[in-house]
């Protein structure tokens, strides 16, 4: 505020101050107020990271979410310390997003700004020492032991000392007790010193001195001066050879990379002599972790089928902000998006294109990177957390107007939205379970395009039921397109019967005979196969062949999984890993056996099946470095592997021209999962994973094992009839009271004692009955899991009426009950988990 008397000016009242409302990374439901000092407030606004104190001794670092005039009631409002940064780092309708999903999926602002924020943007503040400068060597009590000296000699020179350079300097790893001691000896002083995790990346650059790089002249009389110095000629002459400034002098203000020098082999020992004598300056340059690609002016002609679908979308975008684009598996739903995103990047409008996997994200990202090169943004848990700042920073500076990416991508600083695409939107993997928020990304999506008056494509060949629910409704537009691009047609199918190969000794290896013949009629004409099977590991368990002793996890209710490569078992919820015992705990029998198909048993059966035939394996044990999922996407797309064994990340979207033969090879682990989506999820994964075959000319082949055959699943996939298999699935789910035709809220209670977890689980469900809404409430029931991480589990599951107001009301009631629950001594310890749309 403008004031006449300038600074001497002392408000009279509170009111005229600046108030901040900061978020701040703690489980407390609501922002907390903290005054703008004077000194600060030309510099601040929504979206600066700030520096606060919370409580007696900490610091931490927030998000203004508001500035506003209003002193808090009940507390004395603390002044910021600090301002990290020079522009907003979040914009006013990211804040509003973040805002919504704490209130929808009933979690911490503060937990949302955690998920939201790269890590390379957290601020994390380090410990380091300093002089106590009121301490007096010559007066002082205590005598210092020699490493203690060591340590105030470092200190007499260097203002500071983080704890990593003290333990360099005694070259010991444990330092706190040293430093402990010199604290008490009142030696040092410990503070905190806050730091940017994102570091640039730089180039040393080396270029001419302005005086030579402008006057001919005097570079030519340089050369006579050099004419006896010829290693330094040598380095002025590449210079020259690589940065022709006689021709445009313009190009020395951006240098040569130093390396260039390194690696031509010349003397660097010359180069420091050169820039001494003032001849070249040595210079660093930010540059972008990225490098700069040519987009390609390539033209897609779409054909008349999607010409038409893009007709119908745009027509249904007039007065609906979703449209469900149904397109069968190899239909061209991809080129679609490209023609749209081309669009709307012509009319200045920011896009997302949002992926449920990695495995995905960098299949399709080499498809676009031709058509948008390097104006395409790319944002995944693969990136560095420094890489993920650029990208981050990319679409505040509009370096990025386009970005692919998967789930976290919706927390992006997109300022002007103008379309978001969700491609398979069917997935599970949208969904984030742990830690909180636990949102979906689809959804958030629909809500973060709406909040920017955007429009959102929901692209699927087996749409989600609740997203088909919406466009049977109306609520959504729909399009599409059923059939395959070009010459392509889908596949064939044959069922094969695991239990009569096994009857009449057909059965090899866990490979049916159909299966074996299918396969080796691929491998023959040189085609490729891929081989599904949803588990990793080698088998799901090992047993005891004479007692039935399953090994267990010490910490979870669930048997560990055998993986051979480290020859030990592994539990896949909390970690814990085991050598495999080589006689059985129980009964001392030694006859231990894997019991079960994981992938790494797959291949190496299929090795030994098909001897001359290259396998490879994709899961997420063998993708786990950086560019794991690249290198095997493009050995297999350049036909170096003959068949590719893997779990859901090889089933959707891939889209490679010689895979003919898909096998599944345990279905009916897809048809029995205790949920009430089960039927969806079977019929979704079994029809994505078929439509990787036969995707150009030649028409595919899909075996599927089965103990059951003649499931109905099987026979509608098989006749390509979503539509009659979501009837018959409604029909179940509105009689049972299952979405989309209510809201499912589950609450999960969780504690190391079985009988606390218990109790409060029923304590809470009682209070939980009581709120006055329309709904039905389940449990509480022990887990499916019952215990994960040494904590019992305990379930209620809530189905709330979707018409009125019953979520808002039960939400706002659910919020006091649980601050009354953690207020209650007795329950303190219990964790409350709340998961709103839970599936
Ligand atoms: N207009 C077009 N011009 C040239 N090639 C096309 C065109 N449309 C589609 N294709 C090709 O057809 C194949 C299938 O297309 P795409 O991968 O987009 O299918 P999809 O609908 O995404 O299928 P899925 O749901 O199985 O992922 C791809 O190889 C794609 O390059
Ligand atoms: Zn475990």
């Amino acid at each position: 505020m403008e004031s006449l008397f300038g600074d001497t000016y002392e408000p009279q009242d509170e009111k005229s101050r600046l108030f901040a409302d900061v978020i701040l990374p703690v489980p407390i439901p609501k922002m907390f107020t903290y005054k703008i000092p004077r000194s600060l407030s030309e510099d601040i606004g929504i979206g600066y990271r700030v520096m606060v104190q919370f409580g007696q001794k900490k610091v931490l670092t927030g998000i203004i979410g508001k500035v506003h005039q209003k002193p808090p009631k009940e507390y004395e409002a603390k002044p910021i310390l600090d301002v990290l940064d020079t522009y907003a780092m979040v914009n006013p309708l990211q804040i509003k997003f973040w805002a919504w999903m704490a209130e929808y999926y009933c979690c911490h602002i503060g937990e949302v700004m955690n998920a939201a924020l790269p890590s390379g943007l957290k601020l994390s503040s380090e410990s380091k020492i300093q002089l106590n400068p009121a301490y007096d060597s010559e007066t002082s009590m205590y005598p210092l032991d020699d490493r203690e000296e060591v340590i105030l000699q470092a200190l007499a020179s260097r203002e500071e000392l983080s704890y990593e350079d003290c333990e360099q300097l005694l070259g010991i790893k444990t330092i706190h007790g040293i430093i402990k001691s010199l604290v008490i000896k009142e030696a040092i002083i410990v503070f905190e010193k806050v730091k940017d995790k994102y570091t640039p990346k730089v180039e040393t650059r080396i270029r001419l001195r302005k005086e030579y790089a402008e006057d001919k002249k005097a570079l030519e009389s340089l050369f006579q001066v050099l004419d006896s110095k010829p290693k330094q000629e040598e380095v002025l002459l590449k210079y020259l050879q690589e940065i022709p400034v006689y021709q445009n002098p313009e190009l020395n203000t951006k240098g040569l990379d130093k390396k260039a020098f390194s690696e031509a082999g010349l003397s660097m020992s010359s180069i420091k002599t050169l820039i001494k004598n003032n001849v070249l300056e040595e210079y660093k340059l930010i540059i972008s972790r990225f490098e700069e690609i040519e987009e390609s002016d390539e033209k897609i002609i779409l054909s008349d089928e999607q010409m038409l679908a893009m007709q119908e979308i745009k027509e249904a975008f007039e007065d609906k902000q979703v449209t469900l684009l149904h397109g069968i598996t190899g239909s061209g739903k991809t080129e679609i998006y490209i023609q749209l995103i081309k669009e709307a990047l012509e009319s200045g409008s920011q896009i997302l294109l949002l992926l449920p996997e990695i495995a995905l994200t960098t299949h399709i990202v080499g498809r676009l990177r031709k058509v948008f090169g390097s104006k395409m943004g790319v944002y995944h848990s693969k990136y560095s957390d420094n890489e993920r700042v650029e990208v981050w920073n990319g679409v505040i500076s509009g370096k990025f107007s386009f970005v692919v990416g998967v789930r976290s991508s919706i927390f992006l600083p997109f300022d002007s939205l103008g379309l978001v695409i969700v491609d398979e939107e069917h997935e599970a993997s949208f969904k984030q379970y742990d830690p909180a928020p636990r949102f979906q990304a689809r959804d958030a999506a629909i809500m973060l395009a709406w909040l920017h008056q955007a429009k959102t494509i929901l692209g699927s060949a087996t749409p989600s039921f609740e997203s088909y629910y919406n466009a049977r409704t109306k609520k959504y537009g729909y399009v599409q397109l059923d059939r395959r691009y070009g010459e392509a047609q889908l596949p064939e199918y044959f069922l094969s019967d695991i239990l009569v190969d096994k009857k009449k000794n057909l059965l090899k290896l866990d490979f049916t005979r159909l299966m074996r013949e299918k396969i080796q009629e691929a491998l023959n004409k040189q085609e490729q196969v891929l081989i599904f099977q949803n588990r990793r590991g080698y088998a799901p368990y090992i047993s005891c062949e004479d007692c039935g002793w399953i090994p267990e996890c010490e910490h979870c209710d669930v048997s560990l999984t055998y993986h051979q490569f480290g020859e030990e078992m592994r539990c896949h919820y909390c970690g814990f890993k085991e050598k495999v015992p080589k006689i059985c705990p129980a009964c001392g029998s030694g006859k231990l056996a894997a019991v079960g198909l994981g992938t790494e048993r797959i291949e190496e059966n299929i090795s030994l099946l098909f001897p001359e035939a290259r396998v490879a394996r994709m899961d997420l044990d063998t993708t786990r470095s950086k560019y794991g999922y690249q290198r095997l996407l493009e050995e297999f797309g350049a036909g170096n592997i003959d068949i590719l064994v893997g779990t859901q990340m090889i089933t959707k979207g891939l889209d490679f021209e010689k895979v003919t033969v898909v096998g599944i090879l345990d279905a009916d682990r897809i048809l029995y999962f205790p949920d009430f989506r089960a039927g969806e999820r079977a019929f979704q994964q079994i029809t994505q994973v078929a439509g990787r075959a036969g995707r150009r000319e030649k028409r595919g082949t899909v075996v599927i094992q089965s103990r059951k055959p003649d499931h109905y699943i099987f026979e509608k996939v098989i006749q390509g009839d979503y539509k009659n298999f979501y009837v018959q699935d409604m029909t179940e789910r509105q009689k049972f009271f299952y979405p989309p035709f209510v809201k499912l809220v589950k609450i999960s209670t969780r504690q190391k004692d079985y009988k606390t977890a218990e109790k409060a689980a029923r304590h809470l469900h009682n209070l939980l009955n009581d709120i006055q809404v329309k709904k039905i409430m389940l449990g509480p029931e022990k887990g499916l899991i019952g215990k994960i991480k040494n904590q019992y589990i305990f379930e209620s599951l809530v189905k709330l009426d979707k018409s009125g107001n019953a979520q808002a009301v039960f939400k706002h009631d659910l919020q006091l009950i649980l601050e009354e629950m953690y207020a209650n001594k007795e329950f303190r310890s219990v964790r409350v988990v709340v998961d709103v749309d839970p599936y």
